[in-house]
């Protein structure tokens, strides 16, 4: 089964719908070329109402083009997308920007400067009466917690406050999604983390879906309830960040969602051991033997000095409250590990090195995880087989 195919089949019965609710954000079969450069390549996905979605991956993968398709900045060359049950883009049918119930909030906020905060705000909401417009505009702003600061204008605010302005304006007419593009980025390190947990929050607190495109991997997996890993224009996976942190459908996530090394392996009667010995066991293996490559990430690697270990440090990161240990195995590949504050081996050290317990690799068989012992790897399968 193709990795698309599997997304498919893991969203029965109905992609677009949640019991009987519409998904708040639906692509069927969605592609998007420019030229000769492929945007997004018959892309499904489907968000049901209230979720935080996280679209991640190398630049270039599509993430930005699933954004403009959703907000009616690009018409599809093909298949359709919905919002709240409706069609807004399909073979016949494109509804404008204006007309689709998505927010949008933008890198660079996008504000207007000759407009005061609440302005702003109101800009989207001409369709309302004046008093609904600033009853509106007033929840909103308490929402984002800058009512005391309506009358200012975009200039005279810190960069973190035009966010939350962003962020209202984006919200006020009641989206049925939120697309929000690299919203913190240009936030400096200690201002983002704060900003990201509000804009968290407040989408929480209004009920509304959002779907944010970052380059970060940790706040991909912190703030999503799901991450969209791309690469190419399609998905390589769709999951919940535990999942695709600690069970990667793919070589490439395994690497692009953190740090992770890849070593030979084997599984024989449901024990996987590599270089460095036994990993674990295996259940539901008990038949196999298969040759396969186990991910290992730093925290799952543990150091322990050892003379008589042909395995030896071969660098030393300091991080602060981490140290990441390089090691050079005997076959001259590496490791690596992390290490509390405390613990510096120095370059030169021979360790021994194991996995941490409870830990539960990933296996690959080429360049896909596999959970099962994969056809014609059973010994049994084998000793039956007539002798050639
Ligand atoms: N207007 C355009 N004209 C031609 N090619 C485009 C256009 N917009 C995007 N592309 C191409 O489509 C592919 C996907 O681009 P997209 O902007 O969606 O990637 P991205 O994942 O958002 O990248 P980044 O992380 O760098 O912003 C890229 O190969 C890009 O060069």
């Amino acid at each position: 089964m193709t990795i698309r195919a599997s997304i498919r089949a893991h969203r029965a019965p109905r992609p677009d719908h949640d019991g009987g609710a519409p998904a708040a954000l639906v692509f069927e079969g969605v592609t998007k070329h420019y030229g000769s450069a492929v945007g997004v390549e018959s892309l499904d996905l489907a968000i049901p109402a209230g979720e935080l979605v996280t679209l991640i991956g190398p630049s270039g993968c599509g993430k930005s083009t699933t954004l403009r398709l959703a907000a009616g900045l690009e018409r599809p060359n093909a298949g359709t997308i919905r919002v709240a049950g409706d069609v807004v883009a399909d073979r016949r049918r494109f509804v404008y920007p204006e007309q689709r119930r998505v927010g949008l909030v933008f890198q660079d906020y996008a504000l207007f400067p000759h407009m005061t905060v609440a302005g702003n705000v109101e800009f989207g909401l001409d369709r309302l009466g004046r008093g609904e417009r600033r009853a509106r505009t007033g929840e909103v702003l308490d929402l984002v917690r800058l009512s005391h600061l309506a009358d200012r204008y975009p200039h005279e605010l810190s960069g973190g406050e035009q966010q939350r302005v962003a962020l209202a304006r984006a919200l006020a007419p009641r989206p049925a999604v939120v697309l929000l593009d690299e919203p913190f980025s240009s936030l400096d390190e200690s201002l983002r983390a704060q900003v990201r947990r509000d804009t968290v929050a407040t989408l929480k607190e209004a009920g509304t879906t959002g779907v944010l495109v970052t380059h970060d991997q940790t706040e991909a997996l912190s703030v999503g309830t799901r991450v969209v890993v791309m690469r190419g224009g399609v998905i390589e996976q769709a999951d919940t960040p535990e999942k695709v942190f600690e069970q990667p459908a793919t070589r490439f996530v395994a690497s692009f969602m953190g740090d992770a090394d890849f070593l030979p392996a084997k599984v024989h009667r449901a024990l996987l051991t590599c270089e460095i010995g036994v990993v674990s066991t295996v259940p539901g293996w008990a038949d196999a033997d298969v040759d396969v490559d186990v991910v290992l990430r730093p925290h799952e690697v543990a150091l322990l000095p050892d003379p008589a270990s042909s395995a030896r440090v071969s660098a030393v990161e300091y991080h602060g409250a981490f140290v990441l240990h390089y090691v050079t195995l005997a076959s001259g590949r590496t490791l690596r590990s992390w290490q509390p504050h405390s613990v510096r081996h120095p370059v030169g050290t021979p360790v021994a090195v194991t996995v941490a317990p409870g830990t539960t690799p990933t296996l690959l068989l080429g360049d896909k995880a596999i959970t099962s012992p994969p056809p014609g790897s059973s010994l049994k399968q084998r000793s039956s087989e007539p002798a050639a």
